[in-house]
């Protein structure tokens, strides 16, 4: 399925260009009997200037969606586009450098090198790059993240939530034409995940980023303006301006609505922390 109203969602006006697109996006894993069709035939163009959620069942094809639009992993058939450049068919070495130079990553596990300093791991993409930071975005960076004072710190001296803000500093830093988030709140507790998220919404809402976000949680998809769900490798439904009990709804019907199907038990198990992070 086409996801045309990633471009015409209610709300702050888009710039109305599209960061990155797939058709026909279709990955296999193995062959013959036991191939596994992670992701069949997706189409979808991510709008810039947006915050956009991707959710759906475990092993409906979340991860691999977001490592094939990000250059992390190979397609099987289809097409994708960062901006106008088309990525699939690049070489290694141009994906590297386009994913360095163009994308910001943000990780359940933070990804950040223990032996340098926070403000080491912030510039550390740019420094591979041989690029010099634009020094006044960065400061506006770190001030809104609220690590000025933690810039000197190791990763084992920071909390959790500290070192995910360290991370999405990171992807900020370079100013990238898109951040991927996948499943950034995973391993937070549910107030440095409502942090994080506030961080995610400030950096599209008033630095004008774009943002795509896979998450099992339903509350964390609520602050995005645009939830994508996925099922088995394939987009079967959006849902604009969400809310964290209409998200958990439509996962509770994608799951059909049977606490014996596959995926309803997240919902069952997230509907919890949705409403913990709602309320917190
Ligand atoms: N490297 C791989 N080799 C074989 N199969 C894979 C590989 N990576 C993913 N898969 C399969 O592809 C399908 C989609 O996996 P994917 O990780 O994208 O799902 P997901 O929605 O992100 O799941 P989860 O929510 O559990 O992280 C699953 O059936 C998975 O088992």
């Amino acid at each position: 399925m086409s996801t045309p109203a990633a471009q015409h969602v209610p709300g702050r006006a888009p710039d109305g260009g599209i960061a990155t697109r797939a058709r026909g996006l279709t990955k296999a894993y193995g062959s013959g009997e036991t191939a596994v069709r992670a992701l069949d035939a997706v189409d979808v163009d991510i709008t810039r200037g947006r915050f956009t959620a991707v959710m759906g069942p475990s092993g409906s094809g979340k991860s691999t969606l977001m490592h094939c639009l990000a250059g992390l992993d190979t397609v099987s058939a289809g097409q994708v586009w960062l901006g106008d450049t088309e990525i699939t068919g690049l070489k290694e070495r141009e994906l590297t450098r386009l994913r360095r130079d163009r994308i910001g990553f943000m990780f359940q596990s933070f990804n950040l090198i223990p032996t340098l300093t926070a403000a080491e791991n912030i510039t550390l993409p740019m420094a591979i790059a041989g690029r010099k930071p634009d020094e006044k975005w960065l400061d506006q960076v770190i001030d809104r993240l609220g690590l000025r004072d933690r810039l000197t710190h190791r990763p084992a001296q920071l909390s959790g939530g500290q070192q995910q803000r360290v991370a999405c500093a990171r992807a900020l830093a370079s100013r990238p034409e898109l951040i991927f988030a996948d499943e950034p709140t995973g391993n937070l507790d549910s107030r440095a995940g409502l942090e994080v998220l506030g961080f995610l919404r400030g950096a599209v809402d008033d630095l004008g980023q774009t943002v795509v976000m896979v998450t099992h949680d339903p509350g964390a998809a609520a602050h995005s303006d645009l939830v994508l769900f996925l099922a088995d490798g394939r987009i079967v439904d959006e849902m604009a301006r969400p809310t964290a009990d209409a998200v958990l709804e439509r996962m509770r019907v994608l799951a059909g609505g049977n606490p014996q199907t596959p995926g309803s038990d997240i919902v069952q198990e997230r509907l919890g922390d949705g409403r913990a992070a709602q309320e917190d």
